[in-house]
């Protein structure tokens, strides 16, 4: 039950002073608090006996008075302390987290869903801070209140009623840790159901345009449904066993007044005991319930705690499989080469890549064709090191790629993805995203490479024109140049498309390309398209199937081979011709 606070001492311990203050602070207001009760017993002790003065009375008002003052300026000191802890706690787990997630690669993205990803980073991450401020509160404040209280009615009152009194605390103890454990299980298993519901919803927003298309809003409105109510029988299954723990508690603590009423009285006329002592001592019992129901609440934070932690820990302790990043600088850019490069995804049962041998010159472009599933995007993969690298070799220059430190090669690196990703923000922000301070002049020309200008000149905010979230309200084509532009504003060593230009019309393409050519002189090119004529200039083209390269060379011996590329060429030669 304990081990989520084990795990985090780390925190504790970078904390420590705000802790030790709150500690500190919690012991005066506890002190403070339980003198109140021993006043009330001396004040009737004082009547019972005829002794009660004026003075004396104004005395223990004041100092009651005093007490009620301090202990209530001490308790806000402490609560500060920790509850800013908690939120201290909350925000380091979410940069840890959102550095992980920005660290890693294509794996760790296929082992859990966003929604997933979302839901850990936000309701465990609270019930994690939750025994940092809650947790922490009431391991301190009730475990140090209860002792002093038991302290007090042992040695103000008596010992021997105080261990008779509290005998019946052994099997709440007991039952806590039961009921803990159970609660533990279901709180994990309502977690996940809330993991799967935020995926669902993800998918639903994501995909609202298809399921109205296809007239599938009741299905998804069912199914989502479902899901809620099963959602709400697993929260419920939470909820029973927080509520058992409340009725179990008045229980046995209503014995214990029982008890001490019963063993009190007897003791009183045995002449033990006085009756301020008496009262004095139900005062304490009635003090003990409010420290007994919070450790049966922290029972709870502690093991929703607990489950929380370990899904918060899988996601950090999952990798993406990566190799160890290398040392090297790049100092200057290089050929590239790939010699006898085989790979297969994780979750593959066939090589995705093989026999791959390749070299790309320093500043020539490669063309990469062949049929749709042929492993066109696999292969520009491995240059972006989404996933790890194959067997085989692959060389930056004269150093293999892993010896390069990876943000250096990913710096080189120009990319125009297949599944273009625009944020909502301006076409401004979106081609600025390419280089840190881009200029509007920078803007403008790297527009103008991608083919981009006429289409803004229509937009009726130019370049502050919103894009919409994941650019909703541009074209399909007009995505495809802004992700180009900011490729291009970057200059980059090494560019890479990756099919690129599937939503442009072949006119413009063939425009861009040769902007592309003409700007990116000394500078590789890598062309993934299924659109020939976009390679047609390229200094070597290779063709891919079931991942080998079946056909290599250039536009005109390709031609001469008269295999896939010739049969390819002619037949979108004839389209276009059609068109
Ligand atoms: N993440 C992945 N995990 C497992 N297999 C994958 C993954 N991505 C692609 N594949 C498989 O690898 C093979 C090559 O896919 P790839 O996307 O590289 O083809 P492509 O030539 O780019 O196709 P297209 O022209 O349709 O984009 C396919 O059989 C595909 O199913």
């Amino acid at each position: 039950m304990f081990e989520v606070m084990l795990k985090l001492k780390d925190f504790f311990n970078k904390n420590k002073k705000d802790y030790i203050r709150s500690f500190i602070t919690m012991i005066a207001s506890n002190l403070f608090s339980v003198f109140i009760p021993y006043l009330i017993g001396q004040l009737i002790d004082y009547i019972v006996q005829d002794e009660l003065t004026y003075r004396l009375l104004i005395k223990v008002i004041s100092a009651f008075l005093f007490s009620l003052i301090a202990a209530y300026i001490f308790e806000f000191i402490w609560s500060y302390y920790l509850f800013t802890g908690a939120a201290k706690l909350q925000r380091s787990m979410r940069d840890n987290l959102m550095a992980h997630f920005l660290n890693m690669r294509s794996i760790f993205f296929e082992k859990f869903r966003v929604g997933d990803l979302m839901a850990r980073s936000t309701q465990d991450v609270r019930a994690i801070a939750d025994t940092a401020g809650y947790g922490m509160m009431v391991l301190m404040n009730a475990t140090l209140f209860l002792t002093t209280i038991v302290g007090m009615m042992g040695f103000s009152v008596s010992w021997r009623l105080t261990i008779f009194s509290l005998f019946p605390l052994i099997i709440l103890a007991y039952t806590f840790d039961k009921l803990g454990n159970e609660l533990e299980k279901r709180f994990s298993i309502a977690q996940e159901s809330f993991s799967s519901l935020n995926n669902d919803v993800l998918e639903v927003v994501d995909g609202i345009r298809v399921i109205r298309a296809y007239v599938k809003e009741e299905d998804y409105l069912d199914k989502f449904r479902k899901q809620t109510e099963s959602m709400l029988v697993k929260n419920n299954r939470v909820a029973d066993i927080n509520a058992m723990f409340m009725p179990f508690v008045k229980i046995i603590t209503s014995i214990c007044t029982v008890i001490s009423f019963g063993y009190g009285t007897f003791l009183v006329y045995e002449g033990t005991l006085s009756v301020g002592n008496i009262v004095a001592f139900q005062m304490y019992l009635g003090m003990i319930i409010w420290p007994i129901i919070s450790i049966g609440e922290l029972t709870n934070v502690l093991r929703q705690g607990s489950a929380a932690m370990i899904r918060v820990e899988d996601v950090l302790n999952t990798t993406d499989e990566m190799e160890e990043n290398g040392f090297k600088d790049i100092e200057d850019s290089n050929d590239i080469v790939m010699q006898n490069l085989n790979f297969q995804y994780p979750t593959s049962q066939e090589m995705n890549l093989s026999q791959i041998n390749i070299e790309i010159p320093k500043g020539k472009t490669m063309g990469i064709v062949g049929k749709t599933g042929a492993g066109k995007t696999t292969l520009l993969r491995q240059f972006l090191r989404q996933y790890p690298l194959g067997d085989g070799d692959f060389f930056y220059g004269d150093d293999g790629v892993l010896d390069y430190q990876r943000n250096q090669i990913q710096h080189l690196i120009g990319y125009v993805p297949q599944d273009h990703i625009l944020f909502s923000r301006s076409v401004r922000d979106n081609i600025a995203f390419g280089k840190g301070q881009a200029s509007d002049q920078e803007i403008l020309e790297s527009i103008k490479i991608a083919a981009f200008d006429e289409d803004l000149l229509q937009m009726n905010k130019g370049l502050d024109t919103m894009i919409g979230e994941k650019g909703v309200s541009i074209s399909g084509g007009q995505k495809q140049r802004i992700s180009l532009a900011r490729a291009l504003i970057k200059n980059p060593e090494i560019l890479i498309l990756d099919d690129a230009l599937s939503a442009v019309d072949a006119k413009t393409e063939q425009r861009i390309i040769s902007n592309i050519q003409q700007v990116r002189t000394n500078k590789t090119t890598l062309i993934s398209t299924h659109r020939l004529s976009a390679v047609k200039e390229a200094d070597e083209i290779i063709v891919l199937e079931e991942g080998q390269i079946v056909e290599h060379g250039n536009h005109e011996e390709l031609l001469a081979l008269q295999g896939w590329y010739y049969k390819q060429y002619l037949r979108q030669e004839l389209k276009e011709g059609d068109a």
